[in-house]
This record gives structure tokens, sequence and C-alpha cells, in this order.
């Protein structure tokens, strides 16, 4: 080291006062006191004015690494990962995941704050790159923020497509649908058939008739929907994938984890269907000027009638036809599907079920949508299920506009808040045996899934409470019903049912189900 210095003695002294000080033994000790002294009260400063600014603290949560932070202990299983911390920091706690601040929420009362108290405040999302990649640019009801354009795609879709009056209209489609399952799987009697898949095709033909006219039938239906099932839930399984590029936005355009353009991918698979359905309905109406009741025919109309202040476009179309197609089918599907392997993993309450079905239906009729609101057994059974496994164990993640309270703590705008329903369905100071498949606790009970109650809330609560809970009603214990009061079901020889979940944004069977049906109604013809 050089250092220029005057050739005065006074200053030669100073000098070498000065390296003594800094440079000796005893100088380096000093050295470090000094800078240790002015960090504490750099730090202390600093601490003192974000407490000031903040009037609570931030919530506690385990000790990250430097710029990492958290991000290389995420467990891919987020919401027993979640719970597993929830023991240990409480019911607020915080995970700083790269650039990004993650809230976990873990009881009724913080998630009733974030839900129900500053709703408004909470009713933001913090769209991911894959989110938005998937919906044409997060134009979707999903991904849309809190606002008039939100409210606009809201009405749409629950007024048109989704509200009781709509789905009323069109039972037709529904009991179409679930009677080709009900005769597809009877030409498999005795041998072992997908239970999901075939619960995903039926979902997934009722909503793509309801949008747009059509259905997978005939020798495509089982290879077409395995197809389809596949391509959805690799989509819902990509949205619960924690993506470095949504860490640290810098890294975004590497895609380091391929997430993007593997969702890219995907996307393209629906985006050329919506073309195709898009163009017949163009070239339908202009040859025939012929009127549809579709949904699509709907968004059309309504594409070119928009008011300007919040226009519909083309892209909001293809982003809600995503939404009821992926939103709509893999959620209802994995629910029965759990139903139907909780049901079989405990026969007694398979064989409850099938006792109300034959009080109220007999074996020599077949269900009819009507009959499910005269199963309060099944309807348990649906509430039960929806508790062990909510379709959407962490919620779609919520976005505060600006800092707000949760428990005491400080949750700043911008966090990515997880609302962990999983683990509040599953907590012991709330449910009796948790973890029992039980769907009398339900009988004759209070619980409902309106959104009031934050022991228990499925669809979740507030602005953003799930747009298709009538329908998903409705298809969830329709299909089930019929299923139970069509066939006994058994599993292949040696095989157990297996219930450990697979975690995506849409919780799913790990193994999927597979059963061997029986024919139990009097008739064939019930059959046709
Ligand atoms: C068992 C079936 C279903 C369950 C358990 C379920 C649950 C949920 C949950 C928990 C949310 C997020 C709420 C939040 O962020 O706080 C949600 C959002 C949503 N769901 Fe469902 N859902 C189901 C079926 C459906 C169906 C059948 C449709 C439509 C065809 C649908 C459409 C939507 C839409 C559009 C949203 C976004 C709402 C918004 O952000 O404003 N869901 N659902």
């Amino acid at each position: 080291m050089t250092l220029k210095y005057s050739s005065s003695s006074s200053s030669t002294f100073l000098y070498k006062n000065l390296r003594n000080t800094f440079f000796n033994e005893d100088g380096v000790t000093l050295t470090l006191l000094i800078i240790s002294a002015i960090f504490a009260i750099f730090w202390y400063a600093w601490m003192f004015t974000r407490s000031k600014r903040q009037k609570c603290p931030s919530p506690p949560g385990p000790r990250g690494l430097p710029i990492v932070g958290n991000l290389p202990f995420l467990d891919p299983d987020l919401h027993t990962f979640f719970a597993t911390l929830a023991r240990t920091y409480g019911p607020v706690l915080k995970l700083q995941l790269g650039q990004k601040l993650a809230i976990v929420v873990t009881s009724p009362s913080s998630a009733r704050q974030v839900l129900k108290d500053h709703d408004v405040t909470f009713a933001n999302r913090d769209v991911p790159i894959v989110g938005r990649q998937i919906t044409y640019g997060g134009r979707d009801i999903v991904w849309t923020p809190y606002g008039p354009e939100w409210r606009m795609l809201r009405k749409v879709c629950v007024l048109k497509m989704l509200s009781n009056t709509t789905l009323d209209s069109v039972y037709a489609l529904r009991r179409r649908q679930l009677r080709e399952t009900v005769g597809y799987i009877y030409t498999r009697a005795g041998s072992t058939v997908g239970v999901g898949e075939q619960l995903f095709l039926t979902i997934l033909n009722v909503i793509t008739n309801m949008l747009w006219g059509g259905a997978v039938q005939g020798d495509d239906r089982a290879s077409i929907g395995a197809e389809f099932r596949q391509v959805v839930s690799e989509m819902t399984e990509l949205l619960g994938t924690p993506n470095v590029s949504d860490f640290f936005p810098g890294l975004a355009r590497f895609d380091l984890q391929g997430l993007v353009k593997k969702s890219r991918a995907l996307k393209n698979k629906f985006d050329k269907m919506f073309d195709l359905m898009i163009d017949q309905r163009l070239k339908m109406d202009r040859e025939c000027g012929k009127e549809s009741k579709d949904f699509l025919q709907f968004l059309l109309q309504l594409k070119d009638e928009a008011d300007s202040k919040t226009p519909l476009t083309m892209i909001h179309v293809k982003a809600l036809l995503m939404d009821m197609v992926v939103g709509g089918s893999d959620t209802t599907s994995n629910s029965t599907e759990f139903a139907m392997a909780e049901m079989m993993n405990k026969p007694e309450v398979i064989k409850r079920a099938q006792q109300e079905l034959d009080e109220v239906v007999g074996r020599d009729n077949i269900v009819e949508e009507s009959h499910i609101y005269k199963l309060p057994y099944l309807f348990a059974v649906m509430k039960e299920t929806l508790r062990l496994h909510p379709a959407l164990p962490l919620l779609v993640p919520h976005c505060p506009t600006e800092t707000s309270t949760v428990g005491g703590y400080t949750v700043p705008k911008g966090a990515r808040v997880f609302v962990n329903v999983w683990a509040i369905h599953r907590d012991p100071s709330i449910w009796k045996n948790p973890l029992e498949f039980n769907p009398e606790r339900f009988l004759n009970s209070k619980w409902d899934y309106s959104g009031s109650d934050f022991n228990y809330f499925p669809f979740g609560s507030g602005r953003r409470i799930c747009a298709g809970i009538a329908m998903a009603e409705r298809m969830f214990l329709y299909s089930v019903a019929t299923l139970l009061h069509s066939f006994d079901w058994k599993l292949p020889e040696g095989q157990k049912v297996d219930l450990t979940e697979k975690f995506g944004i849409v919780l799913k069977l790990k193994n999927p189900l597979a059963a061997i049906p029986t024919p139990r109604l009097s008739d064939p013809a019930l059959y046709e």
C-alpha cells in the first residue's frame, strides 16, 4: 500500500501514529471495533425507522442463505412443507424466496383477515410467469388484477355460463355426457377402468359442450381423453412448481428450469383448438346466420358489442375458454376421484351412500340431477372430501396492493400470500380425528362452503372466491351419485387404495385410481 504524505515532521508523526493504530495487532482490533460500531449504529437506525414505518414486526420464519433465501430448502409438496413450518413458526410466517417475499397463513383468524377484513387489499394476484404464459398474458379471471376488467370477465362467466339459471338450462348436456360415461363403463364391466380418467372426460365434455357444443366421442374417447387430461394436469403441475424466474426476475429470460418453454408448448395445443372452434363458429354464423346457444357464441357477440371502457377482446375470449377448460375440469375431476378413492378405502361409506341412492332413486331407475338435493349423505361425502383434499390446497396465491397487518405482523405490499386451507382443514384444534375420512361429521352440521366460515372454505372466500361453485357442486354430486348407483366397485386383485396426494396448484392422487365396475341395476336397458 503506498500513501503520499507531506515531508513535514508533524504529518510524518501523524501518519506513523495512524499506521500504528490501524495496522498493528491492537490496531486491527480497534479497526474491527470501529467498523462494528458504525455497522451497529446503521443497523439500529435502519431497524428503528423501519419499525416506526411498520407498526408491527415482520413475521417469523426459517433463516435462509444470502441471496437465495429459503429457496434451496423448499420441499416440492408445498402444502405439507408449509404446514410443518407453521408448527414451528406459527400461523403467519415468512419465507424469502430469492427476491420475493412469501407469506404463509395457516389459521382461521389470519385467513379471515386476508380474505375478509382486508379483502380488497388482498384481492390481487402475484402472477407467476407460467400463469401469464398460459393465459395470454394473465388476461383471464384467475390472474387479472382486481378492478373493472376482472369484474367484467367474472360477470360474463358467472351470468352466462356458471349461474344456476344457465346450468338448469343446459342440464340435458350434462345428462347426455354422464349417460355416455355409464354406457362406456358398462362395456368395460369386469375389467379395470381408470376412474379419474372417466370422470375427467365426462366433466371436460360437459364443459366443452357448454363452451362450443363439442365433445370427445366414440373410439377417440379413451385416447383423446387421456391426452387431454395429461395436458391439463401438466399445466396445473407447472403452475404449482416454484419457478426461479419468478424469484429472480433478472434471470427470467434464461428460463433456467425450462418451465416457460413447457407451458408455451402446452398453451399452443389449446390455442390451436380454440382457433379452430372460433373459426368454425364464425364460419357457421356467416353461412347460416344461425344463433347457437353456446358460451363461445355469446362471447364472440359480446366482443363485437363491447363498450369501450372495458372491451372484451379476442385475447379475453381465449383466456376465458382456458379458465373454463383448465380451471373447471381438473379441480372437479380430481375431487371426485379423491371421493371415490376415500370411499373405496372405507366400504361402509360406499354401502351407506348406495343405500341412500337405492331409497331415493331406486334400482330400477337412473339418477337425475334433481335427485342430488335429496341425498344428504352424499352431500356429506362431498364436503368431507373437500375438507381432506381441497382441490386448491393453497388457494390461488393472493397479493396485497398495500402493506397490511395480519395476525399482528406486517405483510408488505407485493408479497405472495399463500393461505394453507389444506392445513386448516386438518387442524386438530378444529376437527376431531382430522385425518379420518368421516362424512358423518358433516351430517346435520352447520358447515358450509359459502366462504363465511374460516374453519372450512375449500372454494376460498371473499371477492376471489371460486366462480364455479354451482357447477362444481352439480358435477361432483351428479357424477359420483351416478357411478355409485350404477356400479359396484372393487380394486384389482391384491391392490390397495393409495391415497397419497401429489401437489400442484390443483391437488391430485399420486397414483390414479383404477377399479373394476360391476353393474348393479335391475335392467340392462338402464345402461343404454
Ligand atoms: C371441486 C371443484 C372446485 C374447487 C374446490 C374450486 C376451488 C377454487 C378455489 C379455492 C379458488 C381460489 C379462490 C381464491 O383465490 O381465494 C378458485 C378460483 C376459481 N375457480 Fe374454482 N374450484 C372448483 C371448480 C371450478 C369450476 C367447475 C370452475 C368453472 C368452470 C371454476 C372456476 C374458477 C375461477 C374462474 C376461479 C378464479 C376466481 C377469481 O380469481 O376471481 N372452479 N376455485
